[in-house]
């Protein structure tokens, strides 16, 4: 990609994970080797080197759900003006995007653009495929990556906001889209939107299978509806052999369940290989985070929408969220408080496609520092990203 992105660059005398002080060489856009710091070590021949001055490093963040097409970010403010459920927001969506010319990659990149400033170099994005915009909002958001310069991780999930089976056509966009790129195929609150939760998944998972692409399924359904739901996923990604490619966004329902059969759900979705977004909501019924990072499943952190015509919220601060996140999930205790951060950054490589995405030789070299005694403090405080590089190159 860029030259940039080629120059090897020495970071010196940054504390990974808050651990001993360290020099960090970064070839080629990947971590090259990971030292003890060394005041005396020689600059390396036609590259740079930054000073860490102490800073706690942590890899980048990973934004595991954001919808980068949505938003109206860097423009005058858009009063909310939808109605409060799920259907409002659809239509509200539909009858004003065009007004405001979303999907629009200048807005895109500039949402993008704050992003990364604040550490987050990695994204799982939904973008809404419909039989208004078609595919144009896949373009849009591959164009304002292309056009940001900075080599994020960039995941596209196929999003059909306005409903599968309700909307003829859509399934056949998503298939296109699958064809052509897109790492998933989305879905939606099956009962809800398509008034057909047997009939969405078994399309989804067709095409899933077929093209060899991931899914990641928006479920706000609550409850038994939900839970019923939850059934049908693990259902076909067991039967089709899904393991490790099947996402649930959301999905409030487990929080609805009484505790053993939250239990019982959280080892299916072990044994089944099916992961959970969320995006820390404080209106919606909490997620058993301890006892799915127990028992191994895997959790990613999003923002969802940023000021959009969902609503007016966010500041993309991925670091802030995770604040969030671990004062809902009741965290206090240091080691709870790390492996919310391990949550929102290495732990959450499998959502961006990533091997590894951590502070090591052979990652991709996404590095924030921040001024911070330890991890819990950073935590706590999300203090000014002082340092950020996306593969090797310097953001801020
Ligand atoms: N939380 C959500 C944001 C955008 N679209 C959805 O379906 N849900």
């Amino acid at each position: 990609m860029s030259g940039a992105q080629e120059a090897t660059v020495l970071l010196t005398n940054v504390r990974p994970w808050g651990g001993a002080a360290s020099d960090i060489l970064i070839e080629e856009g990947a971590i090259a080797a990971v030292e003890p710091h060394d005041p005396a070590r020689p600059e390396p021949a036609g590259g740079e080197t930054i000073d860490g001055r102490g800073l706690l490093a942590l890899p980048g963040l990973v934004n595991a759900h954001a919808h980068l097409d949505k938003s109206w970010w860097g423009r005058e403010w858009v009063p909310y003006g939808g109605e409060a459920t799920t259907q409002g927001r659809i239509a509200h969506e539909r009858a004003h995007r065009d007004e405001l010319g979303i999907p629009s990659p200048d807005s895109t990149l500039q949402l993008l653009r704050a992003l990364v400033a604040q550490g987050t170099t990695a994204f799982r994005s939904h973008v809404d495929v419909d039989l208004g915009v078609g595919l144009r909002g896949i373009a849009v958001v591959r164009e304002a990556v292309a056009a940001l310069g900075v080599p994020v991780a960039l995941e596209i999930v196929a999003f059909p906001q306005d409903g599968v089976l309700r909307r003829p056509g859509v399934l056949e966009l998503l298939d296109r889209a699958a064809a052509e790129g897109a790492d998933h195929v989305g879905g939606l609150d099956p009962a809800l939107i398509d008034r057909d939760p047997v009939g969405q998944l078994d399309a989804l998972f067709e095409i899933a299978d077929r093209r060899g692409v991931g899914l990641d399924i928006h479920l706000h359904e609550g409850g038994e509806l939900g839970a019923f739901e939850y059934d049908l996923i693990l259902e076909r990604t067991r039967a089709l052999g899904l393991a490790g490619r099947v996402n649930v966004a959301h999905g409030f329902a487990i929080g609805d369940l009484p505790p053993a059969r939250q239990r019982a759900l959280v080892e299916e979705l072990r044994e089944a290989g099916v992961s959970i977004t969320t995006v820390a909501p404080v209106n919606a019924s909490r997620l058993p985070l301890a006892d799915l990072r127990a028992a191994g499943v895997p959790v990613g952190l999003g923002t969802d929408g940023i000021r959009d015509l969902w609503g007016p919220y966010g500041d993309g601060d991925l670091l802030r969220l995770a604040t969030r996140l671990a004062q809902l999930s009741g965290a206090r205790r240091d080691e709870e408080l790390t492996d919310v951060v391990r949550l929102a950054t290495s732990d959450a490589a499998g959502f961006v496609g990533r091997p590894v995405h951590d502070l090591v030789a052979g990652a991709p070299a996404d590095v924030v520092l921040v001024d911070a005694q330890n991890v819990p403090e950073a935590l706590v405080l999300a203090p000014t990203r002082e340092l950020v590089l996306a593969g090797g190159v310097r953001v801020v």
